[in-house]
């Protein structure tokens, strides 16, 4: 809206509520021409878009357009298609609501057009998935042509859809890339189109010229792989009437028997041959040229449609030799073409054209549309009783949802409602339809009464009944200068168009109901279509054709309905946001009640009372002149807006500069008074400086806590948290431990307190020990299969808990003698193979003896008294640390443990001693040295 208010006078108003003299027709045709004359072939009436057909190409549909358009307020830009497209699709999103646009026109102006316009802008816009994106960008790319199939071309439009719509996704691949690309785009098109699609079927076509598509043909490699004929032919036979290429068609030929056809795709090939042959008939006699039905071609088709050509031939009776000297089917006039196709229909496949139409629009384009859950309605029949009477209908429902829409947001905004002046036409569409009364119902009567029925005499039951009716007129009841320009078969309806003739009248009414619900089931949207001339010329603008049309879509009502006393509203927030630097006090922010803020600006600007109203959210303003006075002030105050922008801008941006600046020199301040007074107790001169540094240290722990047990860092505290700090590092090593400990296995704990339990003996002590550290203990040094049988049977209930090999020494002669070592829980017993040598009760064990040395000397004191033991028991084992370890464990003996540097005493019998003296040499021996002591010599440990 903005937008359109700037350049207003360049091309009048983008808008027709913004028409100051919005009762005048001249004035709203001026407008529609002068912008017509620029290009600007769309103009709003609120919501509703009015479009003139351009008659030439514009560059206003690109991906970019698209873009500007997507997700715009619908008033932000300029009128356009595709505001209405991304309109209805939010408002689909948003609402949750169906959604429906109707386009109206009169043949010609522009309707599958538009239809197309939006149908693209979805494909393109509105992609349900990725892979549907990727198709849209190509459907761009590929410049498609979504074309109207099998449109016929009528005396008043080349490309009329006189037989109803039903379009295809018609691609032209002239200097698209041509191979392997243009295959997986219909094979994937047909797939996507068929997933979403369930059970129904789409149809891709491809436009098949002549010579040039060569490529495409050796592609598909028809003669290999017949079935993608599937691709090629499609609903697409009345192309194939045109093929001149003989080779080609014999491959159609070919190729069609082994695909087959299935009913649907033989009624999609009959429709399009039928329509083909329709084209020919209406065409202005451009002989030689596309419309060209030769007899061959019409002998192709009835072969391709398995019927008997006659049928065909029978139907275009007319014939006559062309230059080349080819026999021509020459055009037939309109009726004979409808009874040719009509035949056509019914001899092919027993049904009547119309439904055939049907079925096909059922099956086709609309799947597209439904896809994105859209549906574009056309109205064709305007049968020309139909066509006005469809008029009448939508009219009158347009006037009503406006009117009651209009209504209601008067009513939310607490604003008065006046009374528009208007035509309804109720009272027409009641003349026509209804019960007893209506035209349709004495129809009706008419046809269904016996005897004879003929034009006349429905007029006369009509006459007779609808006589006295102010809007109904015959040639018998009208004046004298009615009387001279109607004829005696019609009768006339007096409407808001102006009159409108009618001579005729058919079982209509019930699709026209059908249509009717569609539409108030749904949001409808309205795109009105114009023609601008007869010629289908660019750039004529023909006054009198297009004030029929204005009259004839009643766009006069909608527009005198949709103004309804005020010309423009717009929400407090917009209006105020909008031109808020016009007034002081709302500039730069209003900071008061909205409604408030606009009273404000309003005064300020010297609106009169009756120039505008204020509703609880809108500001309604009546004149467009108002509206248009205050954006020229804007446009003048726009130099002041910006030096007043620029200036506050700086001051601000100064201000900002200072304040930091303020702040920091406060900030180093408090630092330094903090730093000299940090070790007085906390006061208001320090408590900044020193939460600082507390803050610090805690944030900086926080990043350098020990990971481990081992790593005994811990940064140094400042001298307030000196207490905190001890504390947190105790805790946290407690942690540490504690999660340590929990992830400790139970195997793993008994080696730690054994290894505990050696350093407690051994650590500092012997020669030996640093070296096992390192290495584990293990639970055994025999395996099962070493220790006898016998011996394990022996020993019963006592099991073994570890073994080990020993040497012992006699404690005489001290001879060396392989032993095993046993432990049980309570006592150890010394092996020699097969026998029990010697049991040691743990209970009685006075002592265990090792070296300061690296040997693995040992020796067990037993008691003396005992007449049993024979002494003191001198073992050596490699294992010495990990043996002893463990026996002073399950002896409960660890204390009993001595390490004797030099030499070991043990009793040998009743008060006999023996010695072993231990020193250090190069290698390691035992033997029997000076009076008769033992000689362990230890090698050095480094
Ligand atoms: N927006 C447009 N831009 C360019 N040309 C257009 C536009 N709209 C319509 N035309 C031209 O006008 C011709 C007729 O338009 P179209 O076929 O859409 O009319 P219609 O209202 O659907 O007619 P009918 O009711 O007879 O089917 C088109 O073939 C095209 O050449």
């Amino acid at each position: 809206m903005e937008s359109a208010l700037t350049a207003r006078d360049r091309v009048g108003v983008q808008d027709f509520v913004l028409l100051e003299n919005y009762n005048s027709e001249a004035a709203f045709i001026e407008n529609l021409r002068r912008r017509f004359g620029e290009n600007l072939i769309y103009t709003y009436i609120g919501s509703v878009l009015v479009s003139v057909n351009p008659y030439k190409e514009l560059e206003i549909y690109s991906k970019q357009q698209m873009d500007r358009y997507r997700g715009v307020s619908f008033y932000e830009i300029s009128p356009h298609i595709y505001a209405v497209s991304d309109n209805t699709y939010r408002a689909m999103r948003t609402e949750r609501k169906d959604q429906c646009i109707l386009i109206s026109g009169e043949s010609g102006a522009g309707k599958t057009e538009a239809s197309k316009k939006i149908l693209l802008y979805y494909a393109v816009t509105c992609p349900t998935n990725d892979h549907m994106a990727a198709l849209g960008d190509r459907l761009l790319q590929s410049n498609p042509v979504l074309e109207a199939f099998g449109n016929a071309k009528t005396l008043r439009n080349d490309n009329s859809s006189r037989f109803g719509k039903y379009m295809d996704v018609q691609f032209d691949f002239r200097g698209a890339p041509v191979g392997g690309h243009i295959l997986n785009y219909l094979l994937e098109k047909s797939r996507v189109v068929h997933q979403n699609h369930g059970e129904r079927n789409f149809h891709i076509f491809y436009q098949l010229l002549d010579g040039g598509d060569d490529n495409l043909l050796n592609t598909l490699d028809l003669e290999r792989n017949p079935q993608n004929y599937h691709y090629l032919v499609k609903g697409n036979c009345p192309r194939l009437s045109s093929v001149s290429d003989k080779n080609n068609w014999k491959v159609v030929m070919k190729a069609l028997p082994i695909i087959g056809f299935t009913e649907e795709e033989k009624l999609l090939n009959i429709i399009g041959s039928v329509l083909h042959l329709g084209n020919t008939q209406f065409g202005e006699g451009e002989e030689g040229e596309t419309y060209i039905t030769t007899e061959t071609q019409i002998n192709n088709i009835a072969k391709l449609l398995g019927v008997d050509g006659s049928a065909l031939r029978e139907a275009l009776t007319h014939k006559k030799l062309t230059a080349k000297g080819e026999e021509m089917i020459s055009p037939l006039n309109f009726e004979q073409a409808v009874s040719a196709r009509d035949a056509l229909a019914k001899a092919v496949y027993g049904r009547t054209f119309t439904w055939l139409v049907e079925k096909i629009n059922h099956i086709m384009l609309w799947g597209l549309l439904d896809i994105y859950g859209f549906e574009v309605l056309q109205h064709n029949s305007f049968e020309q009783f139909c066509i006005n009477y469809c008029n009448e209908k939508l009219q009158q429902l347009f006037i009503e949802l406006t009117l009651r829409s209009e209504q209601e947001e008067y009513e939310t905004e607490g604003i008065a409602w006046e009374t528009v002046q208007y035509f309804d036409n109720k009272i027409i569409c009641d003349l026509i339809e209804e019960k007893h009364k209506g035209i349709i119902s004495i129809l009706d009567e008419e046809c269904l009464r016996p005897g004879e029925t003929c034009d006349v005499s429905f007029l006369e039951k009509l006459e007779d009944t609808l006589g006295g009716h102010p809007h109904f007129v015959t040639h018998k009841l009208a004046n004298g200068k009615t009387r001279r320009v109607m004829s005696r078969e019609e009768f006339r309806l007096l409407h808001y168009a102006g009159e409108v003739n009618y001579n005729a009248a058919t079982q209509f009414k019930n699709s026209l109901m059908k249509l009717m619900e569609i539409l108030m089931s749904k949001e409808p949207s309205y795109v009105r279509c114009i023609k601008p001339n007869d010629a289908k010329q660019p750039g004529r603008f023909d006054e009198v054709l297009v004030r029929h049309q204005v009259k004839y879509l009643g766009l006069m009502e909608n527009l005198r309905v949709r103004r309804a006393g005020f010309a423009y509203r717009r929400r407090f927030e917009a209006f105020l946001q909008r031109y808020k630097p016009l007034c002081p006090e709302t500039w730069p922010n209003w900071h008061g009640r909205l409604a408030d803020g606009v009273l404000t600006l309003v005064n300020h600007l010297g609106y009169k009372a009756e120039e505008y109203k204020l509703g609880r959210s809108k500001i309604f303003i009546r004149f467009p002149k108002t509206l248009f006075t205050t954006e020229d002030a804007l446009e003048a105050k726009k130099p002041d807006i910006v030096i007043m922008i620029q200036s506050g801008w700086r001051g601000m941006k100064a201000r900002r500069r200072a304040k930091r600046r303020r702040q920091a020199a406060d900030l180093i301040r408090r630092f330094i008074k903090g730093f000299i007074y940090r070790h007085e107790e906390y006061c208001p001169e320090n408590e900044y400086f020193l939460d600082h540094v507390r803050y610090s240290f805690l944030k900086n722990l926080r990043k350098n806590l020990p990971k481990s047990v081992l790593d005994k860092s811990w940064p140094t505290p400042p001298p307030s948290l000196v207490e905190a700090s001890e504390h947190l590092r105790r805790l946290h090593m407690r942690n540490m431990v504690i999660k340590y400990c929990r992830r400790v296995q139970p195997e793993w704990k008994k080696q730690m307190m054994q290894k505990v339990e050696a350093s407690e003996i051994f650590k500092d002590q012997k020669d030996s020990y640093p070296q096992s550290v390192g290495r584990l203990f293990l639970d055994s040094r025999l395996e099962r299969e070493q220790i006898n049988l016998k011996v394990v049977q022996t020993l019963g209930n006592d099991k073994v808990q570890y073994g080990v090999a020993v040497i012992k020494y006699d404690r005489r002669g001290f001879k060396p003698r392989p032993r095993q070592l046993l432990l049980t829980n309570t006592f150890a017993v010394l092996v020699d193979r097969t026998k029990i040598k010697q049991r040691i009760d743990y209970a009685a064990l006075r002592g265990i003896s090792v070296s300061s040395l690296s040997d693995g000397m040992f020796v067990l004191h037993m008691p003396s008294e005992d007449n049993k033991q024979k002494g003191d028991v001198v073992l050596q084992c490699t294992h010495v640390i990990e043996l002893v370890t463990k026996l002073a464990m399950m002896a409960n003996k660890v204390n009993y443990v001595n390490i004797s540097p030099g030499s070991i005493r043990f009793a040998v019998a009743r008060g006999k001693e023996g010695i072993i003296d231990f020193v250090r040499g190069s290698e390691l021996k035992v033997a029997k040295g000076k009076r008769g002591h033992l000689l362990v010599v230890s090698q050095r440990q480094f």
